[in-house]
């Protein structure tokens, strides 16, 4: 058995919807996956891209224990192309953790089903990023109790977003750490709005993109780890650029054009396409 796992990257909080909105990005990291034919054992991985010589060879790769979180327990041979760049905000994570559920699916003759979310979300706490990289398009994540769940719905075409993604990496984990346990209810009542315009914004209405991502729950509180994101995060929006933090950082996401006299050095800006179809699965032969 060999089969694709084409998984997309994804932006998660979209400047109001902190830990809760997502949208998929058409950037990909492709795993193929192979099951020895003797049926015998045991694990090879091969990296390449993003990631290559950093992440471990064995059984704590991440997209290993995505599937082993599946309860596939058989031999494994995976080849990772990865495109994604690794603790740039753009849902490295989620995205190896989605492939390595979707790869485990199928492997033990399963749709992608909530459960599906459900392990994905698990890994992360947060179902934003895994519910996009799973569903593609614009996704509303929450949890009820121990549950994850997501809804999915197409970006209207107009959203244009472009990535500015500096060479610095920074650990979900490490600006996890930088928020405080509350929040004034001025700022808790601002993001209740802005998301709900924000979910109007992406998939109907892009003109109000820039009061949706307007952000008062985490960037200022994560300026520290990422000042120059910050700094471009503000020129942009006073020029009238909607832009926010993609997930924990440090990459921008704007939408619309990027000004002449912003200065992105030290930013590769990249304009990328909305994914539309989430994860994706093809046999090979
Ligand atoms: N394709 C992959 N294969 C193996 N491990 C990976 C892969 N992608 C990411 N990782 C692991 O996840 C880490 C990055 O996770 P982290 O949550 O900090 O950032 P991110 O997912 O890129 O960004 P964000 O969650 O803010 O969008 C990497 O340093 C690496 O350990
Ligand atoms: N919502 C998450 C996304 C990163 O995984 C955060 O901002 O920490």
């Amino acid at each position: 058995m060999k089969f694709l796992v084409s998984v997309p990257a994804s932006t998660a909080n979209l400047g109001s919807g902190f830990d809760a909105l997502g949208m998929a990005l058409g950037m990909y990291d492709d795993v193929e996956v192979a099951v020895p034919e003797d049926g015998s054992g045991g694990l090879s991985i091969a990296v390449d891209g993003a990631g290559a010589g950093e992440v471990p060879l064995d059984e704590t790769h991440l997209v290993v224990r995505a599937v082993r979180a599946t309860g596939y327990t058989g031999g494994l041979a995976l080849r990772c192309r990865n495109t994604i760049p690794h603790a740039r905000g753009l849902g490295s994570s989620a995205a190896a953790i989605v492939a390595g559920v979707a790869a485990g699916f199928t492997l033990t003759g399963r749709e992608l089903d909530t459960e599906a979310l459900q392990i994905a979300a698990e890994f992360e706490g947060h179902a934003d990023n895994a519910a996009a990289s799973l569903f593609g398009g614009v996704v509303v994540a929450w949890s009820e109790g121990e549950r994850y769940r997501a809804v999915r719905m197409d970006a209207d075409a107009r959203v244009r977003p472009i990535v500015l993604i500096p060479s610095q990496e920074s650990s979900t984990r490490t600006t996890r750490g930088l928020l405080p346990a509350e929040v004034p209810h001025a700022d808790a009542a601002h993001a209740a709005g802005r998301a709900a315009l924000a979910v109007h914004a992406l998939t109907s209405d892009p003109s109000v993109l820039l009061a949706a991502t307007e952000d008062r729950l985490h960037q200022n509180y994560r300026e520290p780890a990422w000042p120059d994101t910050v700094r471009v995060i503000n020129d942009l929006r006073k020029l009238g650029v909607p832009a926010c933090v993609s997930g924990a950082g440090p990459t921008v996401i704007a939408f619309g054009e990027i000004p002449a006299e912003v200065d992105v050095h030290g930013f590769d800006v990249r304009r990328l396409d909305v994914d539309r179809a989430g994860v994706r699965i093809r046999p090979l032969d």
